[in-house]
């Protein structure tokens, strides 16, 4: 009876599989050791070989429903690496008639220790890479297309959810935008720590029965195979500390909390028709209708969808925290449950920024006259009298609308509309006070 087999009872059964970059990233990392192997003349290039076509086969998906073992499992990632070991020996038997030993020939030179440890950096690195990050690119962009075209829609400006100054719809945006470019800017940054692997490190971290040039020989065939510019880390750090995953995860996590925001405002802007804000129109959300039991209802789906996602993040982002502090001298013990939470944040944020970004911030339509009868019906636009009359005068009429107000004081409409200008409203300065002189 296989390891897979025995093993399966042993660990849990809850149902979560390895994602399918880290089955990719396995594939990788196996290639990649045989192909090492049988350059240091230690495996016969027979064997490389079936090995280097079945782990293909692995990158490619082919038997991703061969990869049963639950995540959770043994600390470090045995379950997997025995499950993808014994997976490539029985291809092998199967398709080729070779007979390969899964720990002999399949783990040769490595142990999960290494293996696990390498094989999740370089699949989060792929799928922040090839997923994440182009969706991140496209909200950014969008965002700014977008502040660019509103930036000269005012609306009420809201703190603590009470009236405060107006402000532009484009300023929010741009706030926005420039908080998404900063998350994107950090996690490329910290995906610079995730690629120092372990490979080589065999069990503990000193390489014994491996060849002395094994970890930096597959790094360099990982890298000539998926252009990610791995390196060779430390591997007493990095098969014992998974911190730098936890950092980034900390990344993903500051990402989750401005796609909250991000979502929630425009939720609340969308809110009504008639008993809500009605700031924005999202046409695209009437395409599914919103309430099974009240006709015509449209809701923010996309936007709740997301909020829901990035609440998920914000709980595996917890789990990752803890399963980084398992583990005791040479090794990490929350290795398969840290691969797995990080690059399934990884694909809820890049499924939630992708959605929103097309279905929220593309579609957007203002309806520029009820933000802009908000913004001049604002309690705080009093404010702007303030350095002219003083807080305590302006105080005493705080409550009345400004445009009445500056009437009763004698001012023209032309007068008033200039005041209540865009810019007036919403940049810098004593308008007021420089134009009454
Ligand atoms: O599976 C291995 O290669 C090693 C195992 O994780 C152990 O350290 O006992």
């Amino acid at each position: 009876m296989g390891y897979v087999t025995r093993a399966r009872r042993l660990f849990l059964e809850s149902g979560e599989r390895f994602r399918r970059d880290i089955v990719w990233a396995m594939g990788v990392v196996k290639l990649a050791a045989a192909r090492a192997n049988a350059e240091f003349g230690l495996l016969s290039w027979e064997k490389a070989n079936v090995i280097i076509y079945v782990a293909r086969e692995l990158v490619e998906g082919v038997h991703d429903g061969r990869i049963v073992v639950d995540v959770f499992q043994t600390g470090s990632g045995t379950g997997l690496n025995m499950n993808v070991n014994e997976v490539i020996a029985h291809r092998a038997l199967e398709k080729f008639g070779i007979s390969l030993h899964p720990n002999d020939d399949v783990n040769l030179g490595q142990s999960s220790n290494d293996v696990v440890p390498t094989a999740i950096r370089i699949a989060v690195i792929k799928a922040w890479r090839d997923r994440l990050k182009p969706a991140l690119v496209k909200l950014v962009e969008l965002l700014e297309a977008k502040a660019d075209e509103f930036k000269a829609v005012v609306k009420a400006g809201r703190t603590h959810l009470r009236d405060a100054l107006p402000v532009t719809l484009g300023q929010e945006l741009y706030g926005y935008r420039d908080a998404f470019a900063r998350d994107l800017k950090a996690l490329e940054a910290l995906t610079e720590f995730l690629r120092e692997v372990p490979i080589g490190g065999t069990a503990v971290g000193t390489g014994v029965n491996a060849h002395p040039l094994f970890g930096q020989k597959v790094v360099e065939i990982i890298n000539a195979e998926t252009g990610l510019g791995i390196k060779r880390g430390n591997p007493f750090t990095g098969m014992r500390l998974l911190t730098d995953l936890l950092l980034f995860s900390g990344g993903l996590r500051a990402l989750a909390v401005d796609m909250q925001r991000l979502c929630q405002d425009l939720r609340l802007m969308f809110s009504g028709p008639y008993t809500g804000l009605g700031e924005i129109d999202l046409p695209s959300q009437a395409d599914v209708p919103g309430s099974s039991a009240m006709p015509g209802k449209v809701n923010p789906v996309t936007l709740e969808a997301a909020m829901q996602a990035a609440a998920y993040v914000l709980g595996l982002d917890e789990a990752v925290k803890w399963a980084a502090s398992l583990g005791e001298f040479e090794l990490a013990m929350g290795i398969p449950v840290i691969g797995w939470a990080t690059m399934r944040e990884v694909e809820l944020l890049a499924e939630a920024a992708g959605k929103v970004a097309e279905l929220a911030i593309l579609d957007m339509r203002p309806n520029v006259d009820v933000m802009r009868n908000y913004a001049e019906r604002s309690a705080a636009l009093i404010t702007l009298l303030a350095p002219i009359i003083g807080y305590d005068k302006a105080r005493e009429l705080a409550g009345r609308p400004l445009r009445e107000v500056l009437k009763e004081a004698g001012l023209s409409d032309a007068e008033i509309e200039d005041i209540l200008n865009p810019v007036n409203l919403t940049t810098p300065g004593f308008k007021m006070k420089s134009r009454r002189g």
